[in-house]
Order: C-alpha cells, then structure tokens, then sequence
C-alpha cells in the first residue's frame, strides 16, 4: 500500500524530472559523475554501512581507515581526476582523517606556501606519502585566532624554529585527522624573532614517524574522545597536540606572505596578503553547497515518508504531507543556486585579484562569512525540523535523521562560529552605511545600500495577493528589511559614547541586520538563477513557485522585522501569508518528485523512512529485528538480574524497609 502511494504520488508530477536532475546536479556531466560514483559505493561490498550501528569508537574508527584506503586503491587503479575522486569520498558518507587531508591541509598548502614549498610538500600529499592536517584552534583560543599561544622562536644556531606549548590553554584542541592519523600538519604559532612577536603564522611540523608512525621526540598527540552522536563524526579522529622544544627547519615556515631570513630577520613578500582569502571563498562556498546536499537529504527521507503515512487516513484523496515541508524543500534548492552562485564568485575574485584588484573584497568576504552561517544554522535546525516531522520514527538510527544531524551540526560552528560571521557582516554593513556619500559606493549585495534614503522611507505598496508574487515586489521588501534594520543599528549604535560600546550594547539587533542583509542575498541569487533559460518541461515553473516560497515563508517567519520597520503592514503580512497557502497547494503533488531529483540512493540515504519504494514499515520492523539485542528472545543478564527480581530472591526487599 505504501509502495503504491509513492508511485500515485510520481505520477502527478508536473515536470520533467530528468530534466529536474539536471538542474540539481548543475549540469548533464556532474549528474553522470555522481550516479556513476552512487552505484560504484553503493554496488562495492567493502563499502556497506550496516554494521556501523554496532561499531564501538574503535571499530568505527578502524573501519573508517579501512574505507580510506580501499577509496584510495580504486582512486588510484580507476585513474581518477580530483573531482571524481572528491565525489567518491561524498558517496561514501563516512567522514574521515581523508577529508581534512584533501579538503583543508593541500589548499592550506596551496595558498600559503611559496612555489618552491609546493614544489617540495604537494607532490608527497598528493600521493599521500604525508598525510597532514590543520592545527589552528587551541584549547584556550578557538573564534579568536589572534590570542593562540603556540610559540615558534627562531633560532639563528641552527637554522630553525623551536616549537613549544606554554600552557594547557595552548594544547592544540580538535584538527580533524591529528588524532590518530597524520604524520604532518600545519600549525599555527606566534613566530618569536629576535626577541619580537610577529604574530601567528603557520609552519609545517612533521609530527608522526614516517617508518612506526610513533609520535616524534617532543611530540604529544592524542585523540580528543568521543564526540555528539555514537557514530557520525566520530568516525574523524580529532586530536589534541603539544610541542616540547620541538625544532623544525626554517623553510618549514609557509612563506608566501612572509619570511625569516637566516639572521632572522622578519621580511614581508611582495604577495599581497590579500591574497590568503580567496581560499576562504572557495571553503565557505563548499559549505554552502554541503548545505544544500545535507537539508535536501533530510527534507528527502520527510517528504517521502509524509506522503506514505497515514495516520488520520487519507483526505480528499491527499497524503498527509505536511506545510511544513515545503518551505525546508524550497531552502534546499535555494541554497543550491546560491553555491553555483557563489563558484562562479570564486573565480571573478580570484581573477580581480590576479590583476591585483581588491577593491571588492571586503564586500565578498562580508557575503561569503555571512551565508556560511545562514545556510549552516539553518540546515542544522532544518534536518531536526524533519526528524520532528517523522515523529517518534523520526528518533529512530534507522530513520537516517539522527546520525545526518549529528554529522552535520558542528558545521555551524567550524570554519568561523556563526555568531562571530554574522557579527563580521554586521561591521561591514556599519561601515558601509557610515561612508555612504563620501565616494565609496557599496557594490556587489550590498549595492542596494546606496538607495537607503529610498528604502527607509517608502512603504511596500503590495494590496492582494498576487502582488506579493512579483520578484521586483519581493526583493524590494528585502531590501527594505534589511537597509532599516542596518540603519536603526547605526543609529543605536552613534548614540553610544564610544563606538565598540554601541557595537556591544547592539549585538542582537545587529545579528538581525546581518542575517536580513544574508537572506536578501539568497533570495536575490534564487531569482537570478531563474532569469535564463531552463530547459524541461514544467522545471522552471516549479522553481519559480520554490523560489516564492521561499522568500514568502521568510516574509511571513521573519514578520517582526517588516512590521516593526515599518515596511509591511499586519493585512499585508496576512495577504502574503495567503499567498503562500496557494503555493502550498500547487507545491503539494509535486513534492515527491521533487525530492527524487536530488536522486539520493537509497543506500546514500540510509534511511528506511525515505525509501524509494515507500515499503516503509517492513523496513522499520526489519530493522528493528536485526539489532543484535534481539539475538535471543530471552535477554542478556535475565538470570543475573531480571528473574532475581521477579523470582523475589534479590537480598533486600521493599517489603523490609
Ligand atoms: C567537529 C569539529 C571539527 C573541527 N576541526 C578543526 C580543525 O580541523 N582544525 C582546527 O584548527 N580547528 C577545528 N575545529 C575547531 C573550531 O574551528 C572551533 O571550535 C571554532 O573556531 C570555535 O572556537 P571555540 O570552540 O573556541 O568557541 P568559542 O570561540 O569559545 O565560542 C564559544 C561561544 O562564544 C561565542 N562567542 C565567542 N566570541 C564571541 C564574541 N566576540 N562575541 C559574541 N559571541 C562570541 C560563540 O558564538 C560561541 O557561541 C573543529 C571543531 C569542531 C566542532
């Protein structure tokens, strides 16, 4: 029955899925690279994740290394590019000390080593003759990265750095594959020379033994423990390091920005420093697109279990699909546009800052820092959103949504907490608003600033329904939201007797400013991608209704901000609300096919909710029965300390007392 509810739920699409699949993958080509990866992972034996669930951390981690190195014999035997290999890594939805490697070690190499440092270092990780990781956060110093405490002092006697940890505070204190893996990583210390700090910068120490793996003389190193969630990201060994009078050569500094000369002498590179963030751009836009996969998983397993279940019976023919869904479902393809989007920022700044142009970056730094933390926290509280959506079935492992969110939530703290990259956004808009006029016009998202005079003063003007489906209607509203939220800040914040006061005094204010000026980006991104052609019959008008709810569903969630500037009205707010109930509707019988063009296997999924098939409840029990506690009928520990009770032969009795 439920098999047949999916299948009746298919056939009302009103689109090309195919043609969906398409748009989703970005591309005919990612869309083959990607099924050809599921169904390598997927069809290859060493790869099952069943026995997960029963692993121990041990086991889980030792089953992870084993998944490492059968991805990197067939990398190797199969001749794969890069993103072939990067896709395998994704289907195999283990992480592990090989994500770090590849994903922040080689690129932290990249931008911070001088060519002839590459020449020397990328060639042993590329063949991972060296496995590395990056060791920034210490115990004491996480979001403020100035504060580190790791010593490197020069030593002119011989050639080197001596690197030590001078207090507990100072342990380096989570890097993903330190624990119990590398044998390199990148750490980074305030750099002592000729009895002057520099600051911090970042040297390679080679930590391991290259022949035992033993830590090296000086070297302490160990896993942190066990982390949120019995397996998720457990599977990566975050480690803890200290350095006792540890030396490494000079030429282990990354020296791209800067040098130490034989004498020691402090020597800035012609590179402009500047150039250090446009990795930054590249990781976050990766964090972006992460997030789009990760809500579309959860919003998956939601949507097709929603449209199975039938717990109050059928309604007018309807599945019980809930509203609710529809505004994580639309989020999912929003922040999917928004990475393409931001991929193609990547290589505008990269080629502004080729012919040294750097004039628009603090503005994409702003951006970028902002909707790492808008699409990370909202994801994380999007797939708890459709855990609660599946109800108690939803707590289950088998559900696929517990271990998903457990993976997934400390992205919002990774990479930059969010709070601390909102807040960063929050400057920028302060300081974008204090030199308007002076010649310095705001470009790029935040060029609608220059309008404030405009924005603060003009009322939305939306008086049915249908008005509020205008995309120049839309991000105008989002305009206005956030050019008065920012201006009410700047005001508070001018009032203050000293500037870093009024900042403090207005944080929270100032977080709502950054996160309308961040949701004004993702909806304009949204209708941006829309504006081209979309091939596919039907694909571009479901995107366009997507794209509605999308920023519908913020006008209505977000209605403090609107009301409260003076923007929108209350019946305005109740017209939108109406509006997005029509959408709702039209959204309803599509909402299956449009998690399918995601075109999760189930064996990516995991998850016996969001089965293709809908067969949810044989699974369920299926699953329930292969848990090894129902090995036996009779439990484990029944004689001990079950039948000592029922039998009444435990040595005291409540009957005593
Ligand atoms: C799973 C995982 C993997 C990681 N991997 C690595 C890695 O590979 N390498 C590495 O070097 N590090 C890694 N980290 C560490 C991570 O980068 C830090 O945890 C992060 O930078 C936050 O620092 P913190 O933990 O010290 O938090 P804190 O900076 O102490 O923040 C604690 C709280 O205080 C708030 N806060 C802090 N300062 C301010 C402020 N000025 N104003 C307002 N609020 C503030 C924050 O919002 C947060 O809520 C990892 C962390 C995790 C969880």
């Amino acid at each position: 029955m439920e098999m047949k509810t999916l299948a009746q739920e298919r056939s009302k699409a009103e689109f090309d899925v195919e043609a969906m699949k398409v748009v989703w993958a970005g591309g005919e080509a990612s869309l083959r690279l990607n099924q050809r990866m599921a169904e390598l992972v997927a069809n290859d034996p060493e790869f099952q994740k069943d026995s997960r669930v029963m692993q121990t951390r041990s086991e889980l981690l030792k089953d992870t290394f084993r998944k490492a190195a059968h991805a990197w014999e067939l990398i190797n035997k199969l001749h794969f590019t890069e993103e072939e290999a990067r896709c395998l890594r994704k289907h195999i939805d283990q992480p592990s000390y090989a994500d770090l490697h590849w994903g922040v070690f080689i690129p932290a190499i990249k931008g911070q080593a001088t060519d002839a440092q590459q020449k020397k270092w990328l060639p042993l990780a590329y063949s991972q003759a060296i496995i590395g990781c990056y060791a920034q956060t210490e115990l004491g110093h996480g979001s403020n990265v100035q504060r580190l405490e790791t010593t490197a002092t020069f030593e002119p006697s011989t050639d080197g750095f001596i690197v030590n940890t001078p207090t507990i505070a100072a342990t380096k204190w989570w890097p993903g594959g330190l624990g119990k893996v590398s044998t390199h990583a990148i750490v980074h210390a305030r750099l002592l020379t000729n009895g002057k700090d520099y600051g911090i910068h970042a040297f390679i120490v080679q930590i391991r033994s290259l022949e035992d793996h033993q830590p090296l003389p000086g070297i302490t190193v160990a896993d942190i423990g066990t982390k949120f969630g019995s397996r998720a990201y457990n599977s990566v060994d975050n480690g803890l390091l200290r350095f006792n009078n540890v030396h490494i050569p000079r030429e282990n500094m990354l020296m791209r920005l800067a040098t130490v000369t034989k004498e020691g002498k402090y020597v800035h590179s012609n590179v402009p420093t500047q150039l250090a963030y446009g990795a930054m751009v590249n990781v976050r836009k990766s964090i972006v697109m992460d997030a789009s996969y990760s809500l579309a998983r959860a919003v998956t397993i939601a949507v097709r279990y929603s449209a199975v279940r039938r717990q109050f019976g059928v309604q007018d023919g309807q599945p019980e699909m809930q509203s609710r869904l529809f505004p994580l479902l639309a989020t999912a393809y929003a922040y999917r546009f928004l990475g393409q989007w931001m991929s193609s920022l990547y290589s505008d700044t990269m080629a502004c800052f080729e012919n040294n142009d750097f004039s628009t970056l603090p503005e994409v730094h702003a951006c970028t820092a902002g909707l790492k933390s808008i699409a990370t926290s909202t994801t994380a509280d999007g797939i708890e959103e459709c855990r609660k959506l599946c109800g108690g079935h939803g707590y289950l492992t088998s559900s696929g949504l517990p271990d998903l969110f457990a993976v997934y939530v400390p992205s919002c703290t990774y990479e930059g907490d969010n709070v601390i990259l909102l807040l960063q956004v929050a400057r920028y808009l302060m300081k974008t608003l204090k030199f308007l006029g002076s010649g310095k016009e705001p470009s790029g998202t935040a060029a609608y600033l220059s309008n404030v005079t405009e924005l603060v003063s003009k009322n939305c003007e939306v008086a049915k329904e249908s008005d509020w489906i205008s995309p120049k209607t839309l991000r105008y509203a989002f305009e206005a939201r956030s050019a008065r939220l920012a201006l009410k800040c700047a005001t508070q914040i001018a009032a203050a007797s000293t500037q870093d006061e009024g900042f403090s005094e207005a944080s929270c204010e100032l977080l709502g400013a950054s996160r309308a000026h961040c949701e004004l980006i993702i909806v304009t991104r949204f209708m941006g991608a829309l504006e081209r052609e979309i091939p596919g019959r039907g694909v571009k008008n479901q995107l366009q209704i997507l794209c509605n709810i999308y920023a519908l569903s913020l006008v209505t969630t977000r209605a403090g901000d609107f009301l409260m500037t003076g923007y929108l009205s209350p019946e305005q707010v109740e017209l939108a609300k109406s509006q997005l109930r029509d959408l709702f509707k039209k959204v309803r019988h599509n909402a299956v096919s449009l998690v399918d063009a995601f075109d999760y296997t189930d064996f990516y999924l995991g998850s016996s909710l969001g089965r293709y098939d809908g067969n949810v409840y044989e699974s369920l029990y299926n699953e329930a029965l292969k848990d090894p506690t129902n090995a036996s009928a009779v439990t484990e520990g029944y004689t001990e300390f079950i039948r000592p009770i029922l039998k009444q032969q435990l040595g005291t009795s409540m009957s005593r007392l």
